[in-house]
């Protein structure tokens, strides 16, 4: 009894599988089609999920700016945080509304013909793989004329292959030029910005002298950023085109072999897709680290060349070269760990991709050879060869594809790293545009009355004279240097700041240019286009004589003012260097003016800028410090002549003649300014040295004295 109803259960058993089995090849094409769909929403998901971010580690620096603890971890030697999460998402949707700025956009344009190039390649791969299985399979059934025609055929697609092939590199390196233009365009429209923007222009000087962000923005705005467009540019190809092919190729696969064997294939390769990805290093911070650090080093060679006479005259090569060293080590040993992690994580891959994979390929394709497939009819040995040949080449597309979109993870890391130095430097200056800097302050700044000082704002208003308020004088770093200034000084009343090493002289001048914030009282002053700065060391820009002399204008601007190179000799006769046209070969003779030129001479060729732009006032710091005083004394009135307003620093009293005000600081916060009487004050100063030099006397008269006392009483 029991033995019948198991033969009953196991032909009912049967007879269901039959009835399954006559059910799913009716069904097949409707089955087929479904898991095809399902298999092109999954790839484009996984794609999607894989490359989307994931949610960005918290940040630890709460209360401060956006960007801020980027910048922090970034400069300060602490490897950045750097992802492929939300943030860098954030971060490259800012910079592609600056690269790709419109839809009309040459750079959207360039886009649209790269994407069209890349379908046309897929299309014409497929078509390859065809026509490869047709070639053997004419050769297994020895049709040579088969042959032969499908050679030709083979030669004809060659043509527009390559003709692909090249255009689409060409577009690409287009695309990365166009993307580093526009992002280069951006930066140094922001980063020179003009002082016709007022408050928010200098952002080179605030960078470096505000902010302690941003080290190297010379490295950030040539490497940096031509590193992010070639890599943006190259990621688009590098992902568009292989989850293309993923789809097409796996599309036309699953036509020969079955979309089951397909299902299986993708369950195995998704499987050992998330182990390698859950073993890939950290690319992208690796590379913002080694963008850093190759900054870093760049900067201190920089520092050799621009200081090399200084560097050279102490001897200071040992320590040079050990500075160099050290950051060449830290280079070094970055770039040794990555290449580590890079080998050993390179086997893994091309074990997994390449042979692993591969294996698993070649089982699919040998599927319609071992077993009939519904709806697939029968074929001789040369249409088996047909069918391997073109599957094998489908399936070495596809997963080449594949690992293509996994290789791609790589460089979207290091598309991160690069994203996220370039956007350090976008983020900082617009926070530096918008006063808000980032700054290690000294201690005394956090404490007291300086905290107080350093949380407020002055206001500045535009005026003839220059007045200033209860204005402080605070450092970047926050140290108070003056508590309260206040002083008046009208056109044509020439100034003489005097003080200390440090206390603040130079400071005055830098609030005057608008470089450094006001940070209470008020101060007046004309716009900072009123003003000329004569340094001690002058800059002398790139270019030729006429350059230096009317330097920051073109040659163009000096032509609409209707100054010819004879009113340029004149101004140079004042300053007694007309010599020089002829002995440096002419106004239109370019070099290296920094080392052509000695110091004293730099000096008067920066006087000679000064008569030349005949500004209301004049900034001198130290500026006649390398010249002789009968020289000084010519330019002096010479500039006086011209109706321009000084305000010099200067420790000479030669120069005290000169000026009718004085701003004297005491170097502890404290200063008198009044009305400067040259001639009393010089002849003050010639008592007071008297009276010195008789001080030093007193030593020696008092042991003389002794002498003398021993003498007299007769023990000598
Ligand atoms: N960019 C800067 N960042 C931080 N501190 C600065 C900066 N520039 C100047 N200081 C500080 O401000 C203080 C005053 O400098 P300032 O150049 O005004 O001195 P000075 O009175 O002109 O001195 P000297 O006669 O030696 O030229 C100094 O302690 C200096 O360290």
């Amino acid at each position: 009894m029991s033995s019948s109803a198991s033969t009953l259960r196991k032909q009912q058993l049967t007879q269901l599988l039959a009835q399954f089995s006559k059910g799913y090849a009716r069904n097949r094409p409707a089955i087929q089609r479904v898991l095809n769909a399902a298999f092109a929403i999954y790839a484009v998901g996984a794609t999607y999920r894989g490359l989307s971010a994931r949610p960005s580690a918290p940040k630890k620096d709460k209360g401060k700016g956006k960007g801020k603890g980027d910048a922090k971890d970034g400069e300060s030697g602490k490897p950045p945080r750097v992802a492929v999460d939300a943030l860098f998402y954030r971060r490259l949707s800012n910079i592609l509304k600056i690269v790709i700025p419109g839809l009309t956009s040459k750079e959207a344009l360039l886009l649209v013909m790269h994407s069209s190039l890349l379908v046309f390649r897929t299309v014409l791969s497929l078509y390859v793989a065809n026509l490869d299985g047709v070639i053997v399979a004419s050769l297994v059934r020895a049709r040579p004329k088969e042959f032969f025609f499908n050679i030709l055929r083979w030669l004809l697609v060659a043509i527009p292959a390559t003709w692909t092939n090249s255009w689409l590199n060409f577009i690409q390196s287009k695309l990365a030029i166009a993307y580093r233009t526009r992002l280069t365009n951006e930066v140094l429209k922001q980063y020179l910005g003009s002082e016709a923007e007022g408050p928010d222009g200098k952002v080179y000087y605030k960078l470096a002298n505000l902010d302690d962000r941003i080290v190297n923005a010379d490295q950030m705005i040539t490497n940096d950023i031509q590193k992010f467009s070639a890599h943006l540019a190259a990621i688009y190809s590098n992902l568009a085109k292989p989850v293309l092919d993923v789809i097409l190729y796996n599309y036309q696969l699953s036509q020969n072999v079955g979309a089951e064997g397909l299902l299986g294939l993708t369950i195995l390769v998704q499987t050992t897709a998330a182990m390698l990805r859950y073993l890939t290093p950290p690319f992208g911070m690796y590379t913002a680290m080694s963008a850093q650090l190759s900054g870093s080093l760049r900067h201190t060679h920089s520092r050799l060349v621009e200081f090399a006479e200084e560097i050279a005259f102490m001897r200071g090569e040992e320590t040079e070269k050990m500075l160099l060293e050290r950051e060449y080590a830290s280079v070094m040993k970055h770039e040794n760990h990555v290449l580590n992690r890079r080998w050993w994580f390179g086997c893994i891959e091309e074990g997994v991709i390449k042979w692993l994979w591969g294996s698993f390929g070649l089982v699919l394709c040998a599927i319609p050879v071992f077993f009939k497939l519904p709806g697939i009819p029968t074929v001789d040995l040369g249409g088996r060869t047909e069918g391997f040949i073109t599957n094998r080449r489908l399936l070495l597309s596809s997963s080449d594809a594949f690992g293509r979109i996994m290789y791609s993870y790589k460089d979207l890391s290091e598309l991160a790293g690069y994203t996220a130095r370039v956007s350090l430097l976008l983020d900082t200056m617009k926070d530096v545009r918008k006063g808000k800097f980032d700054k290690a302050l000294v201690s005394s700044a956090t404490t007291g009355e300086n905290a107080e000082i350093l949380k407020g704002r002055g206001e500045v208003i535009e005026s003839e004279d220059i007045q200033f308020e209860n204005v402080p004088i605070v450092t970047p770093n926050g140290d108070v240097l003056v508590k309260s200034l206040s002083f008046h000084v009208k056109p044509g009343q020439h100034l003489l700041i005097v003080g200390p090493n440090g206390c603040g002289k130079s400071s005055l001048f830098r609030i005057l240019g608008g470089l450094w914030p006001v940070y209470g009282g008020v101060v007046r002053k004309p716009a900072a286009s009123a003003f000329i700065l004569i340094p001690q060391r002058p800059y002398l820009s790139l270019g030729t004589l006429r350059d230096q002399i009317i330097y920051p204008h073109s040659k163009a601007d000096m032509e609409a003012r209707k100054i010819t190179d004879a009113d340029l000799f004149n101004v140079l006769s004042a300053v007694q260097m007309d010599h020089i046209v002829e002995r440096e070969g002419g106004w239109d003779a370019a070099k290296e003016w920094r080392d052509a030129l000695s110091g004293g001479d730099k000096q008067k060729i920066a006087w000679a800028r000064l008569f030349y732009h005949n500004p209301k006032y004049a900034i001198l710091d130290e500026a006649t410090s390398l010249v002789p005083q009968e020289m000084e004394g010519l330019m002096m009135q010479h500039a006086t002549r011209l109706g321009i307003t000084l305000l010099t620093v200067s420790h000479r009293p030669s120069l005290w003649q000169w000026h009718h005000l004085i701003l004297q600081y005491n170097g502890t916060g404290g200063y008198v300014f009044t009305k400067l009487d040259a001639e009393r004050r010089l002849a003050l100063q010639e008592e007071k040295q008297a009276l010195e030099a008789k001080l030093l006397e007193v030593p020696k008269m008092t042991e003389r004295l002794a002498e003398l006392r021993l003498l007299a009483e007769g023990r000598k």
